[in-house]
């Protein structure tokens, strides 16, 4: 278990964390967002051991302190990847993996650096030298690397911020992937939702200086209680159930993504559209109501012109569970 009890810390102008605390159970992956700057790398650097701080972080029951109480920057059973990645420039690909790695026969280690090297894709690369690496190759060498050193707990900052869209997915199944089987304890702060809706088990929104929300990604997403969390995917609405059901007994607020919405020809929340922009799959929409003249966004798979006036709905099911979930007045 990683606990973290009253953590606090501050800069020299400003409080950036006050009193927070979370236990995290060995083994599973937890994700923190939040705006920028709301102290996402500065929790995963003081975890590691990087700034003294105020409060108790312990790993496995054991007490874990700032720079001042260890000889080396850094927690040994931890590993940190930063967005300076602290790669070995002037050696190879390969050489920079297999540094770290612990194998009794040359053969052995011949196939854990293989294993690494199909795990980042780049088996192609292998003898070329860092330096002449991209960004986002760089960081996927700083990531292998990380993995063959076999820590306890791997602290992620923005992992795959640099790599292109079209291998990510198929990067984050591999590493996440290697971790889980690992058993490594995995913290990830970051702002993309892919990086944690297929895998991470805890959600933790940091807000104001302490934790605003957390839970399981999915509950989160499937039923934000508050705009704040709803934002963390992307686009949401937050519309007046009066304007979507007239005949509600209630007044709240309901939040809707875009894509939960569905265009009818005949009746609904009457829109007039605004804007329309091409999302390859389907298409964005800017729309105003026609009452209220709220500003909401859908998704639709169709080519509706601008200026055209159709009607919008959610699914009853939808439409239900927000309603149960409600935050209390
Ligand atoms: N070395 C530093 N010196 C002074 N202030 C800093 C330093 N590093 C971070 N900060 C400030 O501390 C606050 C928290 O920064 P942090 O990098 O933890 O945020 P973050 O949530 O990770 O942001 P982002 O999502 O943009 O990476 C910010 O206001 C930032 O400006």
């Amino acid at each position: 278990m990683l606990s973290i009890a009253k953590l606090s810390f501050s800069r020299p102008n400003a409080v950036i964390l006050d009193s927070v605390s979370i236990n995290i159970k060995a083994g599973s992956h937890v994700s923190f967002m939040g705006q920028s700057g709301c102290g996402k790398s500065t929790l995963l650097q003081l975890i590691y051991g990087l700034h003294e701080f105020e409060g108790q972080i312990s790993w496995q029951g054991v007490p874990l302190y700032g720079p001042s109480r260890n000889l080396l920057p850094g927690h040994a059973q931890m590993k940190y990847l930063a967005q300076d990645l602290g790669l070995m420039p002037y050696l190879t690909v390969v050489e920079n993996i297999a540094y770290y790695l612990s194998a009794h026969t040359p053969a052995l280690l011949q196939r854990r650096t293989n294993e690494l090297l199909d795990m980042i894709e780049m088996q192609a690369l292998a003898q070329r030298k860092v330096k002449s690496l991209s960004g986002g190759q760089q960081q996927l060498v700083a990531l292998a690397r990380a993995l063959a050193q076999e820590p306890e707990v791997l602290l992620l900052d923005e992992p795959f911020g640099q790599i292109d869209t079209f291998k990510k997915n198929r990067l984050r199944r591999n590493i996440f992937g290697h971790a889980r089987n690992q058993g490594i304890t995995v913290l990830v702060a970051t702002h993309d939702p892919e990086d944690v809706l297929p895998f991470s088990d805890t959600l933790v929104l940091l807000k104001d200086q302490g934790i605003f929300a957390q839970g399981d990604p999915v509950d989160l997403y499937r039923n934000p209680k508050i705009k704040a969390v709803a934002e963390l995917f992307g686009d949401v609405n937050e519309i007046p159930i009066k304007l979507l059901k007239p005949y509600a007994k209630m007044d709240m607020d309901l939040l809707v993504y875009p894509h939960e919405f569905y265009v009818s020809e005949t009746s609904g929340l009457a829109v007039r559209i605004k804007a329309r922009y091409y999302m390859g799959s389907y298409f964005l929409y800017e729309a105003q109501t026609m009452e209220a003249m709220l500003t909401l966004f859908f998704n639709a798979p169709l080519p509706l012109e601008e200026g055209q006036e159709v009607f919008l709905n959610i699914p009853l099911e939808i439409l239900t569970e927000r309603i149960g979930n409600r935050p209390a007045p």
